[in-house]
């Protein structure tokens, strides 16, 4: 039997379905693995039991994964399956910036006991008017899953379109519409822009980088939309713009101490991703992500160790080695092997950064000393002996 204790509300209704052979635990000190979402767990104490976490959506700055792939935790996350929610809730943050629907509704909630409401909403109507979407420039800073979709919905509502994202994927400039304009700075990105929609992660080099230089280049007036993470603005320089007009609306999914005291803003709950749709296709893909690690030791999105796919495990025992990406491994861990004779029928290995992942398949069980042998080769975070 293996063991998943959950973090955080996985889904609206909390259900969460491993199968057979799997058991949710309340305890993560008796847990194989963590399915979760936004807690932080910088800080954390992770159990020695664990050996992998499922971060049920995009952003992974709330997990220490470097510090993880040093005790041969492999963290993944659910790339694309959050994106389509995200993408229409920024769209209708850009009506909402441009139309006055919040203030034209609470104008009739506040009126609603006038017997002439019909006929002095008509009067009231002028003080609601805003402008349309079609034509004005939007850049978009980030292109990957959430920002090639908005950029593309954006193409289709008649907007003049731009993007900024010097590390684009191919698939992702496959993905994005021809119309879509790429300039190759932010500043050009910012310049007379009408509005401006964030889709970025939050790390060290996205940290802070709208700020009042950036800000100073978008039209007067301009909408800023940050569905990303609270870090990737300066909160002072938006505030200033607020204030003093260069943003006439400030949209965004964070609700921090300084985001609410901000005039003219719509601010949401972290709720970018809060469908129904977009809760099951992350859960789906992270406990397959989970299950396929733990039953077979493949690896697909992982954010601190390398791709690495070996199928179902068949062969009489298969053992995953974690481990710095650093030379002579494969020859130390070959060298073990041939010391206890073992007849390896695959091995692959793969690395990523400053990881690496070596797992094969061998005709044999092998003697526990061996296993213990692999253990002891410097520089091995962790063997798991997986069949
Ligand atoms: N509000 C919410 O509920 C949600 C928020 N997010 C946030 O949005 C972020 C983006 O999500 P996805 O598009 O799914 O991630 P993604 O990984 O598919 O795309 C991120 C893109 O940003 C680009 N990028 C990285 N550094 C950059 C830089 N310095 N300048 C410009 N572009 C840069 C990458 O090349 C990539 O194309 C997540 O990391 C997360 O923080 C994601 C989903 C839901
Ligand atoms: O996927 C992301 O990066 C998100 O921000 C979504 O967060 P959540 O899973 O809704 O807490």
């Amino acid at each position: 039997m293996r063991r998943i204790k959950t973090i955080d509300d996985i889904t609206k209704d909390g259900q969460v379905e491993f199968g057979e052979g799997y058991q949710i635990v309340s305890e993560a000190s008796e847990a194989d693995a963590i399915l979760m979402r936004s807690t932080d767990l910088h800080g954390y104490e992770l159990p020695p039991s664990i050996r992998a976490i499922a971060r049920c959506g995009a952003g992974v700055n709330n997990i220490p994964v470097e510090e993880y792939a040093r005790q041969g935790v492999v963290v993944f996350n659910s790339p694309g399956a959050n994106a389509n929610a995200v993408k229409e809730i920024v769209i209708a943050m850009l009506i909402l910036s441009s139309r006055g629907v919040v203030q034209s509704m609470e104008w009739v909630r506040a009126h609603a006991d006038d017997p002439d409401i019909l006929v002095d909403a008509e009067k009231a109507k002028k003080a609601f008017v805003g402008h349309e979407l079609k034509g004005k420039r939007i850049g978009v800073v980030g292109l990957g899953n959430v920002g090639s979709k908005v950029a593309n919905a954006c193409v289709d509502l008649g907007m003049d379109v731009f993007g900024y994202d010097p590390f684009i994927s191919v698939e992702h400039a496959w993905a994005l519409s021809q119309s879509v304009q790429r300039v190759g700075t932010l500043e050009d990105l910012c310049r007379n822009c009408d509005y401006l929609t964030l889709h970025v992660p939050s790390k060290p080099d996205t940290v802070g980088i709208i700020g009042a230089d950036q800000l100073g280049l978008l039209k007067p007036g301009a909408v800023l939309i940050n569905f990303a993470r609270e870090t990737i603005i300066d909160e002072d320089a938006v505030d200033a713009a607020l204030r003093g007009g260069r943003l006439s609306w400030f949209s965004c999914d964070f609700a921090t101490p300084k985001t609410v005291r901000m005039p003219n803003t719509f601010i949401t709950t972290h709720s970018g991703a809060g469908t129904g749709e977009a809760e099951a296709n992350c859960a789906d893909m992270a406990i397959s992500e989970l299950k396929d690690y733990l039953e077979n030791g493949n690896i697909a999105n992982s954010v601190n160790y390398p791709s690495c796919s070996m199928g179902k495990a068949r062969a009489a025992s298969r053992i995953a080695c974690l481990h710095a990406n650093v030379p002579n491994m494969i020859g130390q861990i070959t060298a073990v092997l041939a010391h206890d004779n073992a007849n390896v029928q695959r091995m692959v290995n793969e690395s990523a950064g400053e990881n690496a992942y070596t797992m094969f398949d061998t005709d044999e069980h092998l003697e526990s000393k061996t296993i213990e042998a692999l253990k002891e080769i410097p520089a091995v975070y962790r063997v798991r002996v997986i069949k």
